[in-house]
């Protein structure tokens, strides 16, 4: 039997404090527990967080324009990361995610609980599990979907969890559809084919992509500049594609500008390159590292399609990307792998198994 995404934590249980969750709507001033420094996270006030002066921000890549292909590639190589427009998602579809995100998170805090994540679990309601990694508490709170939500729908929703379930069927096509398109659009930009990544062939009669779905909640802050919604990390993904609300507060980090915020467009997905990509393309794809900041006076919903390989697929660095003379830069890995390695060394897992 393969190893499945609900597998994976069962030997890394984390003990979070989900019962313990603040009625954030209740605080008028930010509790020392949830006050960041720069000696909890080394990132935390690396350069400008404002939009650097240069306004650059990710590139906003219209699917319908004819150098797409290109415009993605150079996107990936750069930033590892990029917004996409005319992506073909219904606009009523991105809405019925959004309200189901914002019914979820309004509901009262004991009911969300019913649904809360297990140790070892991987779906559910509570804090991301990076949460672990970090002496001080993320402002706030998330559900894990993987597999089909219907055992904790019906307990957060006992009349409306069918239609509930039905959004996020469809959503998960959609982006299912959508990630593996934008996949091959990268990779053919920099002339790899689908006889060069067996595995993925388009047309192959077996499905070999699973997800997760990642709905986060950060809720209005009385102190946002010493908060942080959600810490810095890369996603261990192929592709994840996100969808946020209309208000600011996803960033994302280049060594030469910093942290650079990602201006909400109303429609668009965000892409970013996750690190089974990075491995894939020999490293040519950067897989960015980003947080999410949170707001004095509006909400925050934002929705992540977490899109891999299915857990036993051993991902490997494309062989024409690789020098004749050179060893691939990683090792091969199969997503469950990483996943549990990176449950143990978070943001040092690609130095983890990189080939020195
Ligand atoms: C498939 C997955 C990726 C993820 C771990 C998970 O099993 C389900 C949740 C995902 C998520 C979402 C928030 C950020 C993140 C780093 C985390 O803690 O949980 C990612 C994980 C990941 O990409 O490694
Ligand atoms: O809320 C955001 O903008 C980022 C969310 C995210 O990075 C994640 O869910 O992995
Ligand atoms: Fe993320």
């Amino acid at each position: 039997m393969p190893t499945t995404l609900t597998d994976v934590f069962r030997g890394h249980p984390i003990h979070l404090p989900h019962s313990h969750q603040p009625d954030f709507t209740a605080l008028r001033e930010l509790p020392d527990s949830y006050t960041w420094t720069p000696k909890d996270d080394i990132l935390f006030a690396a350069a400008p967080s404002p939009p650097p002066a240069t306004g650059e921000t990710i590139p906003l890549i219209d699917l319908n324009h004819p150098d797409a292909a290109n415009q993605i590639g150079l996107a990936c190589k750069t930033w590892g990361a990029f917004q996409i427009a005319n992506h073909g998602v219904p606009l009523e579809l991105l809405q019925d995610i959004e309200f189901l995100t914002s019914s979820l998170f309004r509901l009262p805090v004991q009911r969300k609980l019913k649904a809360a994540r297990s140790e070892t679990g991987v779906t559910g309601y509570g804090v991301a599990r990076i949460a672990s990694f970090f002496n001080k508490q993320m402002w706030s709170e998330g559900f894990t979907i993987s597999g089909s939500p219907l055992n904790d729908f019906r307990k957060l929703w006992p009349q409306l969890h069918l239609n509930y379930c039905d959004i996020v069927e469809e959503y998960e096509e959609q982006m299912r559809k959508l990630a593996s398109k934008l996949m091959w659009l990268a990779l053919n930009s920099i002339g790899v084919s689908e006889e060069d990544v067996k595995w993925a062939r388009l047309n192959s009669d077996f499905n070999w992509a699973q997800a997760a779905l990642q709905l986060n909640h950060y809720p209005v802050c009385p102190q946002p500049d010493q908060a942080m919604g959600l810490a810095a990390h890369t996603d261990s993904t192929l592709l994840t594609l996100l969808y946020q609300n209309n208000t600011a507060g996803l960033q994302v980090f280049r060594d030469d500008l910093g942290w650079v915020t990602v201006p909400p467009v109303p429609g668009s997905l965000v892409v970013n390159v996750g690190d089974l990509f990075h491995i894939l393309s020999n490293g040519l794809f950067k897989s960015v590292l980003h947080r999410a900041r949170v707001n004095q006076t509006r909400s925050r919903f934002s929705v992540a399609f977490l899109w891999g390989p299915q857990s036993d697929i051993r991902i490997s660095s494309v062989p024409k990307l690789v020098s004749p003379v050179e060893s691939p830069l990683y090792q091969s890995v199969t997503w469950a792998e990483y996943l549990k390695i990176k449950a143990t060394h978070f943001n040092k897992a690609l130095s983890m198994i990189r080939n020195h």
